[in-house]
């Protein structure tokens, strides 16, 4: 499903400096079954976001091989990314939802773009909606919600398209407690539904509370998995 072999990952050097840039992940190798639920562990900049980045097809790896839903990035032309990228669904730390468009329409966004008709549209937006307890704001714009109901819409729309890959990077760093478990109750509903779901956090609390395989990254590198 994820596959990651001797991965290497380096940043563009910044103009004026002489030299590659550090490789910020390194020889980075893992396999994550279908459907697994996976913690991603490590300090502030340890390359946590790196990683997610390259599973969301963000990144490319510098060296070493990346194979996501049975595709191999080496092998694939940048015709077919746009395809491969609409099955992962991605949730941030700061929601990134459209200002201007109501939380329907933030979570209708990626149908639209997917070219789904506009019934079907309705009924999976109203459904994803009902899921995230969000019936009552289908009509608000998203300055006029709580962090925590944000996140909620950010997690409807990333999923409202059957992701089979659901990636979310500290999605509770900007929750207190009680919005944290919400949030992260939908991404574990949405492993129970037979996703497969990786989630970056630096909530010890979280992680202890839900019990299951970690990535950790330590300075780039992978220092346990399992
Ligand atoms: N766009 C970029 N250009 C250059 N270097 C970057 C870029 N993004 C991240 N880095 C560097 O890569 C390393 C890993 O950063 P990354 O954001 O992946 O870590 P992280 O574990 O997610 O950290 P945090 O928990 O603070 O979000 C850091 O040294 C960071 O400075």
């Amino acid at each position: 499903m994820v596959r990651f072999a001797e991965v290497g990952l380096r940043y563009a050097t910044p103009a004026g400096q002489p030299g590659p840039a550090p490789e910020v992940l390194r020889d980075v190798s893992f396999d994550l079954p279908q459907g697994s639920f996976h913690w991603l562990l490590g300090a502030s900049g340890a390359g946590k976001s790196s990683l997610l980045g390259l599973m969301h097809l963000a990144l490319r790896p510098s060296r070493g091989e990346v194979e996501i839903l049975g595709q191999r990035l080496s092998r694939l032309g940048r015709a077919a990314l746009p395809a491969l990228r609409r099955r992962i669904g991605v949730v941030y730390q700061d929601f990134r939802l459209l200002p201007h468009l109501t939380v329907q329409e933030n979570v209708a966004l990626p149908m639209r773009v997917a070219g789904r008709p506009e019934g079907q549209l309705r009924t999976d937006v109203a459904e994803m909606l009902r899921w995230a307890g969000l019936e009552a704001k289908a009509g608000a714009l998203p300055a006029t919600l709580s962090g925590g109901e944000q996140q909620r819409v950010a997690i409807a729309r990333a999923v409202v398209t059957r992701p089979a890959l659901l990636v979310a990077d500290e999605p509770t760093g900007n929750l207190d407690g009680l919005q944290a478990r919400r949030v992260l109750a939908l991404l574990r509903e949405m492993h129970r539904l037979g996703t497969t779901v990786v989630v970056a956090t630096h909530a010890e609390t979280l992680v202890a509370e839900h019990p299951a395989p970690a990535l950790r990254l330590q300075e780039g590198r992978l220092v346990a998995h399992g």
